[in-house]
């Protein structure tokens, strides 16, 4: 069964290349090609379920079908489909919480789908993760000083205090942020300090899970915005995950759809928008409604360029990408200061 699911498996390399490694001059000659950072070829995920009952038969369900593609160092991945496609279980895979029934995944190089958890301290912490759901994923006992601190502890970082101080500054909370606990912030602040958990030890890979599907809709450009400078600033590579295409059409330079755990089609996020191969990417484009489909025609780049409303052009809660209503200000809630 596995065999036939894998003749029916299309093999993607996201290999566009990003802004930020910019583009030689037509005479020079091109530089070679980067090793791949992420490497996941022909991975499948099968859930099976046990027999619970006599008249319940085991069951199972084939999440990830043949997925392969390659995510370059600088590079903006975005990974987008509908609820069920196998996003989240694609992205548990890449960080290694969880591992493939058949098919690898490499990180530079090196091997860590099937590896047990004494292998991949290396992974750790250079790649970190963002969940959905800030309110879930801080522990509630914790100082948000001790949550920022966890990952630099486990490295064995030598002055942790500093570090969490210049963190939490960089995410735009306040100094006094580090002694209080994650109820006391707003979503948008708590999804703050779920980013400098995560950027803490300075990973090279950040992966963020629909980081801003559980906020209100007015703090969703503050934190998309705080994203982008974010990867801009540490360098990072990001790979986001999400089920709104508009959203990953503002964040990332290529776009992987998946559908029914199969990659449909990957391209560079202006390529997707703008001549899609695929029909299911010709309906989810046509799901984004007219206003913010000409919105989202306005790529990362032309705005970190200045191409569009001028130098420092931002997402604004009006034209931030989002299924809902988004214009609305900014909520006063979200002002850290
Ligand atoms: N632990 C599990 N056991 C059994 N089936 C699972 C498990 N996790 C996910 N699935 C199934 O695998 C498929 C893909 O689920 P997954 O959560 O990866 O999709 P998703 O695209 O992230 O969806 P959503 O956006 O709703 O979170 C679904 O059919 C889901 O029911």
């Amino acid at each position: 069964m596995r065999e036939a699911t894998r003749s029916r498996t299309a093999t993607f390399t996201g290999s566009a290349p990003t802004a930020a490694r910019g583009s030689a001059g037509s005479d020079s000659p091109s530089p070679p090609p980067a090793e791949p950072i992420l490497c996941v070829r022909d991975v499948h995920r099968v859930y099976r379920q046990p027999r619970v009952s006599l008249f319940r038969p085991p069951s199972e369900v084939h999440a990830l079908r043949g997925v392969s593609f390659d995510v370059l160092p600088g590079q903006r991945f975005g990974i987008v489909g509908e609820s069920g496609s196998g996003k989240s279980t694609l992205l548990r895979l890449l960080c290694a919480l969880d591992h493939p029934t058949s098919g690898t995944i490499e990180f530079e190089g090196r091997r860590i789908s099937g590896q047990p958890e004494r292998r991949l301290r290396f992974l750790r912490r250079r790649l970190q993760v963002v969940f959905q759901d800030p309110m879930s994923s801080l522990d509630p006992r914790m100082r948000v000083r001790d949550i920022v601190a966890e990952p630099l502890v486990a490295q064995r970082h030598p002055d942790p205090a500093s570090r969490v101080r210049e963190v939490l500054s960089d995410v735009g909370l306040p100094a006094d942020a580090a002694d209080r606990y994650p109820h006391q912030f707003s979503g948008g602040q708590r999804q703050r300090i779920a980013i400098a958990r995560a950027l803490a030890p300075r990973p090279e890979v950040l992966v963020a899970d629909e980081p801003v599907s559980a906020l209100d809709v007015s703090v969703r450009a503050q934190i998309l915005n705080l994203l982008t400078d974010l990867v801009e600033e540490y360098a990072l590579t990001l790979v986001f995950v999400s089920h709104e295409l508009s959203v990953v059409r503002h964040v990332c330079d290529t776009v992987a759809v998946l559908r029914h755990g199969e990659l449909v089609e990957v391209g560079t996020a202006a390529q997707i928008h703008d001549q899609p191969r695929h029909p299911y990417t010709r309906r989810l484009i046509a799901a984004i409604p007219t206003l913010r489909r000409a919105l989202a025609g306005v790529t990362a780049g032309d705005l970190a360029r200045g191409a569009v409303g001028g130098a420092n052009a931002r997402f604004e809660p009006s034209s931030a990408p989002t299924e809902g209503v988004m214009d609305s200000p900014a909520s006063e809630e979200d002002q850290t200061q």
